[in-house]
Order: C-alpha cells, then sequence, then structure tokens
C-alpha cells in the first residue's frame, strides 16, 4: 500500500497517472503539456537479458572492446571486471541454475528462459534485502502486468508449461510455484520491449514496469528509445494535459490488416486507432498487392472475394483478368525457404551469403508482388543494410533510393525509421559525391531524429555538428 502511494508519487513528480480504461485496462496519462522531442521519463529494466548472437555485456548492453566469458557458466558475457563485479549478486545464482543442467541441455536455454530464472532470482534477492527495493523497482510492479494466458493459443501454453519446467529445474527453489512461472512467461510475452540498437537491430529483451504500462497506437504520441538498456520515452507530438500517451508496439509501415493481425496475435487486441479506423480496403490490398503477369499489364490483383476467403480469386485492377491463388501459392512456396536461409545467414552474420540470397529473394518477390508493395520495400530495406554492411555502397544508395517513397507513403512523418532511412541515405548520397541530395535528406532526418533521440544522442549530436559546419561553408565531418 506505501509502496503503491510511492509509485504514484513517483509517476506525480514526473508528470504522469495510471487510469483504468476498459478494455485497455491499465494506461498511462499526462498530468501537464509536453513538448515534441521532450523526454517523459527513463527507466531500467526490472530485468533483462541479450538475444542476438553477437556476444553483449549481460550488463550494461555494450558490444564493443574484448568482453569476457564468465568462467564458471561459459554463458554470460561482461565487457569487463567493473560490469562482472556489479551483476556478481544476480549472476552467482544464475550462474549456479545454469550449472544444475546438463551441458546438452544448457543449450536448449533460450533468453526467455534466462530471463525467467533471474526475475525469480531478482525476486528473492529483494525478499532477502540482499539488493534493495523502491517504488519503481520491485516484484509486485511485475504481479501488475496483463497476462493474457487464457486469450493464448493452448500451444503456446503449452510450450511455456515445458519452458516453467526448466525453470523449475534450474532454480531448485523449495517454493517453486510452477503456475506462477507460465503466467510470467504470458507476460514476458505481451509485455517485454525488444531492446533496439541505433539501426534498429534488436539487441534484447527486458521488462520495464512503468513503460509497459503504456498502450499502442498505430499514430503514436511518444517514442521509446534505448541507450544501451536504458529505455527512454519522448513526445513525438505535442502531448496535452489530460492525453494518454501511445507508443507503437509494432512495424508501422505494414497495411492495416497485418497490422491489426500483428497486434492480435501477440497482445490480444484490436486496435482501433484513427489510422486503423480509417482503413481503406483498396489503399490496404494495394500496399500487399500482388502484380498482373499477364502481357505488359502493370495492374495490381485485387482479392475478389475478401480477404479471407479460402479459395481466393484475384482480378487486375487495370486488364481485369481474373486468376485463383494456386499460381501465387507455388511462387510463395518458392519464396519460403529462400527467406529462412536469408534470416538464418543474417542472424549468424554470415553477411556475403546473406546478401547473395537476398537478392534472389527480392527476386523472387517481384515476379510476385507489385513493386509498390511492401514486401519489395521490406526486402529492399534489407538489401541496402547488406550492401552497406559488404562495403558496397554504391549499390547500398540505388537499392535505399528506391524505397524513400514507400517510407514517405507509409510513415508517420515523426516516426524514428522515416529519420533514420533519411539518414542512411543522406549519408550513402554524401559517400557517393551528390552534396546537395545528402545535405537535403540529412537535414530531414535531423528534424525528426532530434525529437527520437534528442539532440545529445551520440550520432545525433555529431549530425548537428556536421550539419551547422556544412552552413556555415566550413569543411565538415560527413
Ligand atoms: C504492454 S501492455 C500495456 C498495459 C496494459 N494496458 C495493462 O493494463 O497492463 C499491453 C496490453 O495492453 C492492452 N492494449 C494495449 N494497447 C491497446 C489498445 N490500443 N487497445 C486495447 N488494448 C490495448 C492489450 O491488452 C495488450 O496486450
Amino acid at each position: 500500500m506505501e509502496d503503491d502511494l510511492e509509485f504514484q508519487r513517483f509517476l506525480e513528480a514526473k508528470g504522469l497517472t495510471i487510469n483504468t480504461i476498459l478494455p485497455k485496462r491499465r494506461c498511462l496519462f499526462a498530468t501537464r503539456d509536453f513538448i515534441p522531442g521532450e523526454v517523459i521519463m527513463r527507466e531500467e529494466p526490472y530485468v533483462c537479458m541479450p538475444t542476438c548472437s553477437e556476444p553483449l555485456c549481460q550488463r550494461c548492453f555494450k558490444s564493443d572492446g574484448a568482453l569476457l566469458k564468465c568462467a564458471s557458466c561459459n554463458i554470460a558475457w561482461y565487457c569487463g571486471a567493473e560490469c562482472q563485479r556489479l551483476d556478481w549478486k544476480l549472476h552467482k545464482l544464475e550462474c549456479r541454475a545454469i550449472s544444475r543442467l546438463e551441458k546438452k541441455w544448457q543449450e536448449l536455454v533460450t533468453p526467455e528462459i534466462r530471463l525467467l530464472v533471474k526475475l525469480f532470482i531478482r525476486r528473492k534477492l529483494q525478499c532477502d534485502k540482499v539488493i534493495p527495493t523502491t517504488p519503481i523497482d520491485n516484484y509486485s510492479l511485475v504481479e501488475a502486468m496483463i497476462a493474457h494466458r487464457y486469450n493464448m493459443e493452448a500451444e503456446k501454453v503449452a510450450a511455456f508449461e515445458m519452458k516453467a519446467e526448466i525453470v523449475k529445474q534450474m532454480l531448485q527453489q523449495p517454493r517453486f510455484n510452477l503456475d506462477e512461472a507460465v503466467n510470467n512467461f504470458c507476460k514476458v510475452s505481451c509485455n517485454a520491449l525488444a531492446i533496439l540498437d541505433i539501426d534498429m537491430e534488436q539487441l534484447g529483451i527486458g521488462l520495464y514496469p512503468v513503460m509497459s504500462i503504456i498502450n499502442h497506437s498505430c499514430l503514436p504520441n511518444a517514442v521509446l528509445v534505448f541507450e544501451g538498456k536504458l529505455a527512454v520515452l519522448r513526445a513525438l507530438l505535442p502531448v496535452e494535459k489530460g492525453d494518454e500517451y501511445f507508443v507503437s508496439y509494432i512495424d508501422l509501415s505494414r497495411p492495416t490488416r497485418h497490422r491489426q493481425n500483428d497486434l492480435n496475435a501477440k497482445y490480444h487486441f484490436l486496435c482501433l486507432c484513427h489510422r486503423c479506423r480509417k482503413f481503406d480496403e483498396i489503399d490496404d490490398q494495394i500496399l500487399d498487392a500482388l502484380k498482373c503477369k499477364h502481357g505488359k499489364c502493370d495492374g495490381f490483383l485485387v482479392d475478389k472475394d475478401g480477404f479471407y476467403s479460402r479459395d481466393q480469386k484475384f482480378e487486375c485492377s487495370k486488364c481485369g483478368r481474373v486468376r485463383t491463388s494456386k499460381t501465387e501459392k507455388k511462387a510463395k512456396d518458392k519464396l519460403e525457404p529462400l527467406l529462412v536461409k536469408g534470416r538464418s545467414h543474417f542472424a549468424d552474420r554470415n553477411f556475403q551469403e546473406a546478401l547473395s540470397t537476398y537478392k534472389r529473394v527480392e527476386e523472387a518477390t517481384l515476379d510476385l508482388y507489385h513493386p509498390s508493395s511492401f514486401s519489395v520495400m521490406i526486402v529492399r530495406n534489407l538489401l541496402t543494410k547488406l550492401y552497406m554492411k559488404t562495403g558496397d555502397i554504391k549499390a547500398a544508395l540505388e537499392c535505399c533510393r528506391l524505397t524513400t517513397s514507400g517510407h514517405e507513403r507509409l510513415l508517420q512523418r515523426e516516426d524514428p525509421v522515416l529519420g533514420l532511412h533519411y539518414y542512411a541515405r543522406g549519408m550513402l548520397e554524401w559517400a557517393e559525391g551528390n552534396k546537395e541530395e545528402s545535405l537535403n535528406y540529412l537535414n530531414k532526418a535531423a528534424n525528426i531524429l532530434r525529437i527520437t533521440h534528442g539532440t545529445n544522442f551520440p550520432f545525433v549530436e555529431e549530425l548537428l555538428i556536421n550539419l551547422a559546419k556544412e552552413q556555415e561553408g566550413g569543411p565538415s565531418g560527413f
């Protein structure tokens, strides 16, 4: 009770309050005005865990410099002795938990399982007063998170039950509650935040008790960015006293039907934001459209019987030919294994192999989808990254150029993804000697990124300094 009051006071001091509105349940509201770019709050995770294949310090999430592996479990990485020392009270018990599993089982311990183990260890350490609790750093805030256990598919819950058994094996706590562990897996599934790096690539997952109170909108008024594992919430639009905060949980460049399916599958709600409500069936189909393959026709195929019909028939918007979904199924079946291969090479950081696979994915995607579809854009985004990673700047720029209008069409003006796209485009134009084009895009990037990431974020600060130097006519450091 005292903790609840302290928690409310903490929020009030930040200009925030929680109200319950059904069906959303808890919602985070502003109790004062905020201007775009203003930091609303910063939060450390209650627990977090790296998920990427690259080694990462499990305390501070840094990956630069030589990392050290814990000699005992051979799983946890640290950037140095200081982080290892600071993490020791927790990791000592985690290390012991890992060693309770046979070697062959240790390889099956996923980051989610390790996160759960850490969650229970942290609760125990706080209960035993080995580490302190504060109003914003205690297990009761995790208890308050929504679980959606009874909305989840039976197979998903069954998988969590198996994982909970592994957690039980690892912890060997006398009063371990298996049911609570299953619930916590459900909570992680719909509350954990993906911790992203500046390229929006996932580094890890974390449970952030306050940030996870914020609901979703496809037209968000706030944005979350990460400084290491520290989550920073910024206002994206002017927020007035009494407004609810919304962030985006998903990729907003996807068409409405896809966004709604994603939200329903993972978070179990129907989004009724303004963007979803003004959804236009045909516009949405164009974004996801298959292309007409009749002669030189460049029309797109419209679903004749409705999106969810079993025997889909498509009609070309231009030439009016009707086709069944059989041919599309064949082409999609060809695409799927290529995508799996590409993803796996990318995850293994085998960029040269990933590049050649994704070139084939692009070909197959263009054979199936209309060039303006979002599927083509997604493949080209990945290809741009891969060309950059493999040092082919000219090809990266060509590919990046093909996606600029798609980003502008599909994303909100203030979206960080749009800001990062402009930044990449500007830097690539600069590298290819197109100064005027480059400065145009870098200025557009700066206008967005100063709001989403803040002017002190290292690469944004550097961008602003270089743009100022350019304006003054001096040599910049681009
Ligand atoms: C990360 S939690 C957000 C906080 C949550 N409202 C609570 O009470 O704990 C995610 C869950 O909030 C609900 N939610 C989030 N955004 C929503 C929205 N726009 N409309 C309805 N429910 C929403 C869904 O139940 C979703 O699974």
